[in-house]
């Protein structure tokens, strides 16, 4: 579904992705790995069209993503941004229903199957009781969920979020996961999710992409790339990796 080839970005002079390769298939979640600054929003941002292509090819079902307009874009791609300021004029259901905007009709009405999917979105994340509050006066977590809501109801199949966990407790980490990895596995969505909890990637990815430095270090299985030796050396923190056996994924600690 996408295919990213040899691709680099820049912010200026400053080359941020190089070369990087991988492709993501429908019914697949894809985790982006890697240290702070690595690259990881830059590349969600480069894969959904915000950011220009330096050097290299981001391939939508075959064709140049440069070749799509922003709306037939938008279509395809929903994306899940890091924490963003959140419009204080909206409500949270006006904020979902913003998700239908690359569906609506050349008079910009929204019509009830709009609204049925914008429904549909507030349950799967469980928001239906915030649909009246002011998106701005949530709590982080809250926000998050909103933010996935909007994606979802964009109807897009592929999906990119960027540390979607990063607010959320225990329970709301790990159900947002499992509703990303079922909509993937049952609903064929291609999903990327650039995540900084290894053991939340061992759980829920499918295939790990590792980044340090702008560069793709390790593309494979969770088992693959999740080893204590690669890890050590894209952290620079030495690591272990527990492997607990019985089907269940490994844990990754600090050695010592
Ligand atoms: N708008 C920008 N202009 C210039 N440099 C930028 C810009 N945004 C990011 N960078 C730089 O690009 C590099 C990659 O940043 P990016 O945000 O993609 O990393 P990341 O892997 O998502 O990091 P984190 O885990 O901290 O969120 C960093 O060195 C960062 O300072």
């Amino acid at each position: 579904m996408l295919t990213v080839e040899g691709l680099s970005v820049s912010y200026g002079e400053k080359t941020v992705l190089q070369q990087v390769g991988f492709h993501l298939a429908a019914g697949q979640v894809l985790a982006v790995i890697g240290p702070n600054g690595a690259g990881k929003s830059t590349l969600i941002r480069a894969l959904s069209g915000v950011l220009p292509v330096r050097g290299g090819a981001v391939r939508l079902d075959g064709r140049d993503l440069r070749q799509y307009s922003e709306v037939e874009r938008a279509r395809r791609i929903a994306v899940v941004p890091q924490a963003v300021n959140l419009p204080a004029a909206f409500t949270v259901w006006e904020t979902v229903l913003l998700g239908r905007t690359p569906h609506l009709n050349w008079l910009g009405q929204l019509t009830a199957k709009d609204e049925d999917i914008a429904r549909w979105a507030l349950e799967r994340t469980d928001t239906q009781a915030l649909a009246g509050r002011p998106v701005n006066q949530l709590s982080g977590g809250e926000q998050q969920r909103v933010l996935l809501a909007r994606a979802l109801a964009q109807s897009a199949p592929v999906m990119l979020l960027d540390e979607p966990t990063a607010h959320l407790d225990l329970q709301y980490q790990l159900s947002l996961l499992e509703l990303v990895r079922e909509l993937a596995h049952q609903e064929k969505l291609a999903v990327l999710v650039a995540l900084h909890d290894l053991n939340l990637v061992s759980r829920y990815a499918d295939k790990v992409a590792l980044l340090a430095e702008g560069k793709l270090c390790a593309l494979g299985r969770p088992g693959e790339v999740l080893q204590a030796d690669v890890l050590t050396r894209a952290y620079r923190v030495p690591l272990q990796v527990l492997a607990l056996g019985g089907g269940l994924p490994p844990v990754v600690l600090p050695a010592g």
